[in-house]
């Protein structure tokens, strides 16, 4: 499986307000840009602390675009991880636009797992008390998914590069200042402290009036 991560920064390098409120901090060009690569993959997935927080719907903005790169109809599928099966059962990502998997831990209860499964999810367990990621995505890619787009957020995507699992990472940064230390960044969680991942920068584009990082994960392509 080939795993991009994708995320939008302010100048100073957060996801959202320190309420966690969504903030738009890409530009047209750069949503459309973002809409290309969902059209590109086989599945966008979030963190349910996303869902929790933005709501989002996860398909594409110009249904012309549908399956375009994939060669098969329809929006891409969506995941969501969720250890505990907290994805309201009104979240947009539940409609009937795309499949949408919810990947639960062991410690999901049944009657949440089913009440998700009846909401219109295709619920799979991966993990005792937290999912576990390289089991969910392992359990992904035997669902087909093969190109992994990562819409965040920041728990989720420090957790991917913890378990050395992210190929790519695209990061737009847009010309705002949002502050706040309790903001979410794009690599939230622990932290790391002796040994970093490192990233080798591929590319940098002037887009709208933010700078586009595309860096390549180093070591990740030898595997
Ligand atoms: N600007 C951007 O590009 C984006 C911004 N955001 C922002 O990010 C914020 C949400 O980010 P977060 O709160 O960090 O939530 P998140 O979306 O990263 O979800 C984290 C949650 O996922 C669950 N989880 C289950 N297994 C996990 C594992 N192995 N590792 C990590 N988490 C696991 C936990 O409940 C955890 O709290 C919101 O404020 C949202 O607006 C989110 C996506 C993109
Ligand atoms: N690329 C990008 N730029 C921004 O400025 C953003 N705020 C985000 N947020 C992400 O987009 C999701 C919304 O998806 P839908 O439009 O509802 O399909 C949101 O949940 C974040 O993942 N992204």
């Amino acid at each position: 499986m080939h795993v991009v991560v994708n995320a939008a920064a302010s100048a100073d390098g957060k996801l959202s307000t320190r309420r966690r409120e969504q903030v738009t901090i890409s530009g047209p060009d750069d949503f459309a840009r973002v809409d290309r690569l969902r059209a590109a993959s086989d599945a966008v997935l979030v963190g349910v602390g996303t869902v929790l927080a933005d709501d989002p719907h996860l398909t594409l903005d110009d249904p012309t675009r549908e399956g375009e790169t994939r060669g098969d109809a329809g929006n891409p599928a969506r995941v969501v991880v969720d250890s505990s099966g907290r994805t309201p059962l009104d979240a947009r990502v539940l409609d009937d636009a795309a499949t949408t998997y919810v990947v639960v831990a062991g410690e999901a209860t049944a009657d949440r797992r089913a009440a998700l499964a009846d909401a219109g999810a295709e619920v799979f367990v991966a993990g005792d008390e937290r999912v576990a990621l390289p089991e969910a995505l392992s359990k992904l890619g035997e669902r087909g998914v093969g190109e992994l787009m990562v819409e965040g957020g920041g728990e989720i995507i420090y957790s991917l590069f913890e378990a050395e699992l992210v190929d790519e990472l695209s990061l737009y940064v847009g010309s705002l200042v949002i502050g706040g230390r309790e903001a979410p960044t794009p690599a939230d969680g622990p932290g790391f402290v002796e040994s970093f991942p490192q990233l080798s920068l591929r590319d940098v584009t002037r887009v709208d009036d933010g700078v586009l990082l595309q860096y390549d994960v180093v070591g990740r392509s030898e595997r």
